[in-house]
């Protein structure tokens, strides 16, 4: 029989994941406790390097202090570059406020830019980090569940324009991320079931047990229970295994992340990248629509589709186009939207499809008079 006796301290309760990518493997650190020593931990891999924080001014409210406290008692001489929360950050214009911000703090190549906030903040600042000096290296510290689970880990950082999401960025790797699991208590419930969008996503691309065991604890999960920390852990595992086998996305095995992404992108565009609809909410109805449209192909069987929205909407998630507040943008404005997606190659748009529940596929070349007639019907729901 095995005996289990609950941690002694916020370092036992520290699950570690690796990303073994060659040359620039780095470690994800998940469990409680992880701002206050976040200094310590990025001392012992850097040392010498000075820190700079990149933050919104929600999170900044919460979570800048401590952060701050820690790096400053670990040498690391902190200075906190402050912009504003929210999708319409990913912008140029704030990319520009970042680097100027961290070049007037005579940052160097070897030193850190430290993005401390949900995937807004990671995106934004992995690229300004990207680019600054031709590269700086950057830590990683998600304090909203999606960026625990997802978007933190995989170095695809950018921003939005108009046309598009992320359609200007760079692939660059953290070196280190420290997901707190602390964090999450502050966090607002609309955005932690955004974020558990992306973690039923690892559920259906690949791994059934998984979703059923979602489908079982959302509950425990969602009420930020100790499951929560199994989902974080069992979502950073399966990201690093995909990023690991298919780090610039060009076998298709990285593709498959982008499970209701084609539809959802196109949804966050023509909503202006605001509080209509956020990244998760897009995803979620992405995913209900990827299931669905696979299901009006006769790829998958009706009941699956079927299965994936209840599960959805079990969560508090958006699965259809009516939940959408507001008028939707047209077929053919959202169709030109997905013609922008980056998976689009000689202009046929590629979709993210499944046989069933965990059995996700990269399907290239779907014509857009299927998904014309998809998405009519998808006015009806
Ligand atoms: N690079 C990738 O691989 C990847 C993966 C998934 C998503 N993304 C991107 O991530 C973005 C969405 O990320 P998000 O949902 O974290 O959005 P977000 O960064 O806007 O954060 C959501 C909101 O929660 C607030 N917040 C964050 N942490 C908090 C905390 N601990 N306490 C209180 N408030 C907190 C933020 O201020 C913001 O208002 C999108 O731009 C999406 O495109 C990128
Ligand atoms: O890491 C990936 O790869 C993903 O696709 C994860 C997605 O959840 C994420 O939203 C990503 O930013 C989408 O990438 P994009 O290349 O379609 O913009
Ligand atoms: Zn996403």
């Amino acid at each position: 029989m095995t005996t289990l006796s609950a941690p002694r301290s916020d370092a036992e309760a520290t699950t570690t994941v690796v990303v073994p990518l060659a040359g620039k493997a780095y470690d994800i650190l998940i469990g409680p406790g992880l701002i206050a020593r976040a200094g310590a931990e990025i001392a012992a891999r850097f040392p010498g390097a000075r820190a700079s924080i990149v933050t919104d001014d929600t999170v900044a409210g919460h979570l800048a202090g401590a952060l701050n406290a820690s790096l400053e008692a670990a040498g690391l001489e902190p200075q906190t570059i402050v912009v504003p929360a929210g999708e319409k950050t990913k912008s140029f214009a704030v990319l520009e406020t970042v680097v100027d911000g961290l070049i007037a703090q005579r940052r160097e190549r070897g030193d850190l830019v430290v993005a401390l906030g949900g995937g807004v903040i990671g995106d934004l600042a992995g690229f300004a980090a990207s680019i600054t000096r031709r590269g700086m290296r950057f830590v990683q510290i998600p304090t909203s569940l999606l960026a625990q689970v997802d978007s933190s880990v995989g170095g695809k950082t950018g921003i939005n324009t108009p046309r598009g999401k992320n359609l200007v960025g760079t692939f660059h790797q953290p070196s280190l991320v420290l997901a707190d699991t602390d964090a999450l208590a502050s966090l607002s419930p609309r955005h932690l079931r955004a974020g558990y969008a992306e973690v039923a996503k690892y559920g259906l691309i690949d791994d059934a047990p998984f979703f059923a065991w979602l489908e079982r604890n959302h509950g425990e999960v969602l009420a930020r229970g100790p499951a929560l920390t199994h989902a974080v852990a069992t979502s950073c595992r399966a990201k690093a295994r995909v990023v690991v086998a298919d780090e610039f996305e060009t076998t298709g095995a990285r593709a498959l992340l982008n499970l209701g992404h084609t539809f959802g992108h196109a949804l966050e565009a023509s909503t202006g990248y605001g509080e209509r609809l956020i990244h998760g909410e897009g995803v979620a109805i992405g995913m209900a629509q990827a299931f669905r449209f696979s299901a009006s192909l006769g790829l998958c069987a009706p009941a699956d589709a079927e299965r994936v929205a209840a599960h959805l909407a079990a969560a508090g998630l958006p699965t259809r186009l009516a939940d959408i507040p507001g008028d939707v943008a047209d077929d053919e404005t959202l169709i030109a939207l997905m013609g922008q997606d980056k998976k689009v190659k000689r202009g046929r748009l590629t979709f993210i499809l499944a046989r069933g529940i965990g059995e996700a596929y990269v399907a290239n070349d779907v014509p857009p008079d299927a998904v014309r007639a998809f998405l009519a019907t998808e006015r009806t729901l």
